[in-house]
């Protein structure tokens, strides 16, 4: 029954409604089940990584009454008791902030209401109650903030000060979890450091979540606010891809990141002797570098940071090829994207002139660094190799195998075999002294021909790595059938390609997607279109296997009848 007042209420339904819902999901959830409800897309073992230095510790809205006793009386009506009341910090700098006014014309207090989870275990509703000033807009910010609901969150309480794993958890939630960092603070009434995280998804009963850790971080704090960026500042970054495409590629190119990487912590002026670069505009250059995580100072100098050490040729498993094609011929054909979205045809064929394997054909220097680009990607073939059973095959025959770092693994992992490189002409050329060089070119065979007509017969292990995504549909059916064709009864393929993800998971497949448009005319797919492709010619998808930079292993075989 609601308690009578000497004013009229403040808090309206929605105030009142926001409690309630509140108050019932903290009844109806325990670690896992909130964990599983604001991290759908995080895998099992990733909320466990999670849930093991977390627990489910209250939910937040944020309402407005006249004051604390309304509040409490509210409450008193839910079967609730409110607990003492604390200034609230980081809410109302944000409140202040976002309706253009200094903190000290806002009033915002916490209080606590205990609720017990479905497990049983202690947790709270934490209400952050606005209360009336003498600011004449206070029931104008009241309505705003009702409707946008921006503080309403759910807490997770960190049971570990170590800060290492709290910069786990943080990446966790960013860049698997789809979260960023929405602000945070410290209150130092409670000893508390809070670190907000949004989704933009809206398929979640919270979209905020707060990590609550006990005592001060500053250090921490700092570095996840400097990620919280306002949708403009965010759009912003966004909108200078182009340019760190050009600053990462450029320090490819100039041998900035080779001699950075044979001299750690080499000066300005030494840089720019060694790499014949004007030294102010190399400076701008590092200071931009530093900014987007290639490189760091040190001392009076630079040195690389474990992701720009991929930038350097001389690096194991250097990106060098692909810093150069992104920032060469991709960057020139992704500026006719537009051309692309029209037509939905590849921007590269509107203007260089040709598809990009002619294109390629036509100028044998593109053609080896497209090769070289494709095969620096070598480190998921090593996994490649531990995840295929090479004891009973013979035969490996690799379908457009590129210049043959895929089937020089599976060579060098298993010296029983003998492969078989299936290649167009041009190809063939390049890859045969990549082979040699890998030591496996005795036990090679190279063969020329356009896998839509016929492929080598009676391999027991065929390979198509990253092929299909260059094609339409109707052009996978072909090659797909001409494997099918050529595949004796026992034989398997394994497939390699970037899914599409079914939900909205992170993943790199979305923007291989958009670049098979533009540059290549082909598509990434989810496992079920996939699927279907491989049945549509009399084969089936048996077992799929992650792989490393998104990639999965999929494993098809020939149906038998
Ligand atoms: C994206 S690359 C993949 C290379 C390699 N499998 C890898 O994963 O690194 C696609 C390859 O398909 C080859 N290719 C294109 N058209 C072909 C055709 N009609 N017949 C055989 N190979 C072809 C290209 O030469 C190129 O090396």
């Amino acid at each position: 029954m609601s308690r009578s007042l000497a004013v009229p209420a403040r808090m309206d339904a929605i105030d009142l409604a926001r409690m309630d819902a509140a108050a019932e999901f903290v009844r109806t959830h325990d670690t896992a089940a909130a964990l599983a409800a604001v991290l759908p897309t995080l895998t099992i073992a990733e909320r466990l990584a999670v849930a093991g230095r977390c627990r489910f510790s209250h939910t937040a809205v944020l309402v407005f009454p006249h004051g604390l006793t309304e509040l409490s009386g509210a409450l008193a009506d839910r079967g609730l008791v409110a607990g003492p009341s604390v200034p609230s910090v980081v809410v109302r700098r944000r409140l202040a902030q976002r309706h253009g006014r200094t903190a000290d014309r806002m009033d915002v207090r916490i209080v606590r209401a205990p609720v017990l989870s479905r497990d049983g275990k202690h947790c709270d509703i934490e209400i952050f109650a606005s209360l009336p000033t003498a600011d004449p807009d206070s029931e104008n910010i009241a309505a705003l903030e009702r409707a946008a609901a921006h503080e309403q969150h759910l807490g997770l309480a960190v049971t570990t000060v170590d800060e290492v794993e709290i910069a786990g958890l943080r990446a966790l939630l960013t860049r698997r979890a789809g979260m960023h960092s929405d602000g945070g603070g410290y209150n130092d009434h409670e000893d508390l450091t809070v670190l907000y995280f949004r989704a933009d998804a809206t398929d979640r009963p919270y979209q905020r979540l707060e990590l609550h850790i006990a005592g001060d971080h500053p250090g921490m704090l700092s570095a996840h606010l400097a990620e919280a960026d306002d949708p403009r500042t965010r759009l912003l970054r966004l909108l200078t891809g182009a340019w760190a495409t050009q600053a990462l590629s450029a320090t490819a190119a100039l041998g900035v990141a080779d001699r950075l990487a044979a001299r750690p912590g080499s000066s300005v002026t030494d840089l720019a002797l060694s790499t014949g670069t004007d030294g102010d505009s190399l400076h701008r250059l590092l200071r931009y570098l530093a900014d987007l995580g290639i490189v760091r100072t040190r001392d009076d100098g630079y040195e690389l940071t474990d992701t720009g050490r991929l930038l350097a040729e001389s690096a194991d498993q250097s990106l060098h090829p692909i810093a150069l094609l992104y920032g060469g011929a991709f960057y020139q054909s992704f500026a006719h994207l537009d051309h692309s979205l029209r037509t939905g045809r590849p921007g590269f064929d509107h203007y260089f002139g040709s598809h990009h394997f002619e294109y390629f054909t036509a100028t044998p220097a593109s053609a080896e660094l497209f090769d070289s680009a494709m095969a620096a990607s070598a480190s998921i073939f090593g996994q490649v190799t531990d995840l295929i059973d090479l004891t009973p095959a013979h035969t490996v025959v690799d379908i457009a195998g590129g210049n043959g770092a895929l089937l020089a693994c599976l060579l060098r992992a298993a010296p029983h075999l003998h492969g078989i490189l299936f290649e167009r002409e041009a190809t063939l050329t390049t890859a045969r002294p990549a082979l040699d060089r890998a030591g496996c070119l005795s036990r090679c065979e190279l063969v020329a021909g356009d896998f839509t007509r016929s492929v080598p017969t009676g391999g027991d292990i065929y390979l198509l790595s990253r092929v299909l995504h260059d094609w339409d549909d109707d052009r996978c059916h072909r090659i797909l059938a001409t494997c099918a064709a050529a595949m004796p009864a026992h034989a398997e393929l394994y497939v390699v390609e970037r899914l599409l993800p079914d939900s909205s998971a992170p993943s790199l497949a979305p923007a291989w997607d958009v670049h098979m448009l533009c540059n290549v005319g082909g598509r990434e797919r989810t496992l079920a279109h996939y699927r279907d492709l491989f049945a549509a010619v009399g084969l089936d998808l048996c077992e799929t296997q992650q792989l490393p930079m998104d990639f999965t292993l999929m494993r098809v075989k020939p149906r038998s009848v």
